[in-house]
This record gives C-alpha cells, structure tokens and sequence, in this order.
C-alpha cells in the first residue's frame, strides 16, 4: 500500500510517503513568517501548501499513484480517537472551524489530493479535538464555559502506544500523564488508554507555552476586553499565536533562548524558568487524576530535545513516577500506520457526523 501523510503546522508543512510501514520520503518544508502573513486567514494558505506538496512529490519523481492520503486532522466537534474517512461533513466543520489552526488545512488538503486520484482513500486520525473527557473533568466554575479537549491528541496516542510497546504492556493497561512541549504545551492524563483530563493547549489553559498564553487571570482579561485598547483579533492573537514566549522575549525558538541566558540575560531565564515551572504544576495537578498513583510520566514535543528543559522539570516532578523522554514526534509514522490499518481493515473507519 502507498500512502501520501500531510501535516501542516503553524511554521512548517511535513509531508511523507510510506510504502506500508517505510518511509521512503520525508520531508518537512518550513515557512517564513513573511510566506504566511500575505494570507488573512489559515485556510487561504491551501493552495499555497497543497502546490508546495505536489512540486516536492514531482522533484523526487514519486508518481501521485496513492492507495490513500491521510491528513493531520482540524479542529472540528468533539470527537473519539481513531480513523475517520474524511467525508462532506467533516470537509464543512473544518471550512467553518470557529479555531484557527494550520491543522485544519490537513483534512482539506487530504480530501483534495485522494480525489485526484482513481480509488484513493482520504483520512484524518486522532485530531486535536479528540475528546475523552471524564464528566468530572468538564465542569469549570462556570456552567457557561465548561472545560474542553484541545491537544497533541496524535503526537500523545503515538508516543503512549511507542512507550507501552518498549515495556511489553498494552496502552490499555497503562496510567500516565504525557507532556507534550511544542509551539503549544499539553499535559495529558491518560487513564487504561483514554485521555480523561488534558489542558486546552490551543486557546487559554494551562501552562503558557512558546506562542500560548496558558490560563491567564480572568477577571484582568475580562477587563482588558473591555479597555477599548484591543480589537477582539488582537487579543484572540495575545491568547494564541502571539502569546507565551513569544510575548515575553519576542522569539518561539528554545535554542535560542538559551544562548540569551548563556550570555547572562536574566529576563530570558526567569521567562523560560517561568514556564518550566508551569509546566511542573499542570503535571502535579494531573498526578492527583491517579491520586498520585500511575505509571509514568512521558516528555515529548522539538522542546523535550533540551536538556536544560527536561533537567529543570525532571527536579520538580521526578518525586510522582519513573520519567522517559521521547523528543519530536511520531505524527507521520502514526499518521501513516493508521491509514494502513483502514485499508487493510486492522483498524474499525469511523464515519463523521
Ligand atoms: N533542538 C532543540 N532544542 C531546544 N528546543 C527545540 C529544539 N528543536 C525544537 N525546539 C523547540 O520546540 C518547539 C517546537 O516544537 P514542535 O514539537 O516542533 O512544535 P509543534 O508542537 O508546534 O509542532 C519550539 O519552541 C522550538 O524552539
Ligand atoms: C491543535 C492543538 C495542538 C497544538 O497546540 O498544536 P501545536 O503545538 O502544533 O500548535
């Protein structure tokens, strides 16, 4: 089977093809802020990164002959793990997604690929809506706004089931909490295989992050909305994409941020200090799902590649359970391994709705 796997991020567009289980190409084609700012919204960069996609297939004389085409999935409703065909109603959710990430362009690119090519398959896997929630874990204190599930629902599944087969268990079996430190952070409590408490990583809960501000002081942000100084896009973009340490220090980028604090600047360490430090307590809190019994906690995401990162949280949680580091992500191979398994029919299709 040949499957064509399509990941757009918010700074990158991965792509890869697989010959069943092996890569035969992979490649990860970055993006200057300057290519993206030209486009108003994230789905006008479709045909930008759709042709940037078929030129890099045409450059390595890979014929565009694909059994499927699987895309990271967008932020569409609440829904279960697992493999979805990508049909009409999910292509209308993601077109109409009230949340604005690159993910989206996944599924819209996925589905516009597969139908150029005769008996080709359109997928999208474990999306970062994917929720599985316990009831208890969706009442906030206020019936208004009841928590949700936005996170590295993909990237946490894949690295999990890469852990549990390392130590000959089943992800079924297994308690853990998986921290995954990308451009977003989320730390997510993974109970006999399901992700009963996870922060929304995309738009204000949780740690801040490298572009997210993480749970702010609501009553100062309600304010703020009202100052008169910001456009409802202004602060909607100082919660998710301008946030984090991007707002602090004006860069996204760890490696660099530690070469401020090795020539001594002090507001880059208390910042990156800052959201280690969060982190650690979004990982405490998820402890107690377990009652401070689980089996370990999982690091993951390009930050988890520090050193200095990893060292600093490992003082602060390394007391709750045993800890594994798995830098980057497992996104295309898991992308890839699930399309398989609908073709060859391993793995259940679930239809959209
Ligand atoms: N070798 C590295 N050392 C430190 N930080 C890194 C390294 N590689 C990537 N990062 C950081 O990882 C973050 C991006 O993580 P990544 O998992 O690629 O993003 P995303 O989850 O948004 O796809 C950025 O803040 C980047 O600076
Ligand atoms: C869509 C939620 C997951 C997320 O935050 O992804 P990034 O860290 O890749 O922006």
């Amino acid at each position: 089977m040949k499957i064509l796997v399509v990941n757009p991020g918010s700074t990158s567009t991965k792509m890869a093809v697989f010959e069943n289980e092996t890569a035969i190409f992979k490649k990860k084609i970055m993006h200057d802020v300057s290519d993206l700012s030209e486009f108003p919204h994230v789905t006008d960069q479709f045909k930008f990164r759709k042709e940037l996609i078929l030129k890099e297939l045409q450059r390595q004389n890979i014929s565009f002959q694909f059994d499927a085409v699987i895309g990271r999935g967008g932020l569409v409703k609440p829904i279960c793990g697992g493999v979805y065909v990508i049909n009409t109603a999910m292509r209308y959710d993601t077109i109409h997604a009230t949340r604005t990430h690159a993910c989206n362009l996944g599924c819209l690119i996925a589905a516009e690929l597969a139908s150029n090519i005769p008996n080709c398959k359109a997928f999208i896997a474990d999306p970062g809506v994917v929720d599985e929630l316990d009831d208890i874990a969706r009442v906030s204190g206020s019936p208004l706004l009841p928590r949700i599930s936005i996170f590295h629902a993909l990237n946490q599944k894949a690295i999990a089931r890469r852990f549990a087969k390392e130590h000959h268990a089943k992800y079924e079996d297994l308690d853990l909490v998986i921290c995954h430190l990308g451009g977003g952070i989320s730390v997510g409590a993974h109970k006999k295989g399901k992700v009963v408490d996870v922060n929304n990583a995309l738009d204000g809960e949780g740690p801040f992050s490298p572009e997210r501000a993480g749970t702010l002081p609501a009553g100062q942000l309600v304010d703020l909305c009202f100052s008169g100084r910001y456009s409802r896009e202004d602060l909607k973009k100082r919660i998710s994409g301008q946030a984090g340490l991007a707002a602090h220090l004006g860069t996204t980028d760890v490696a660099e941020i530690m070469c401020r604090i090795q020539k001594g600047d002090q507001k880059a360490k208390l910042v990156l200090d800052a959201m280690i430090y969060n982190v650690a307590k979004t990982i405490g809190a998820s402890a107690t799902v377990f009652y401070g019994k689980f089996d370990a906690i999982l690091f993951t995401g390009g930050i988890a590649y520090s050193d200095y990162v990893i060292d600093e949280l490992k003082k602060r949680v390394e007391f709750l359970a045993p800890i594994y580091v798995y830098p980057g992500e497992d996104e295309m191979e898991a992308l890839a391994s699930n399309a398989l398994g609908a073709l060859t029919g391993e793995l259940p299709i679930i239809e959209y709705k």
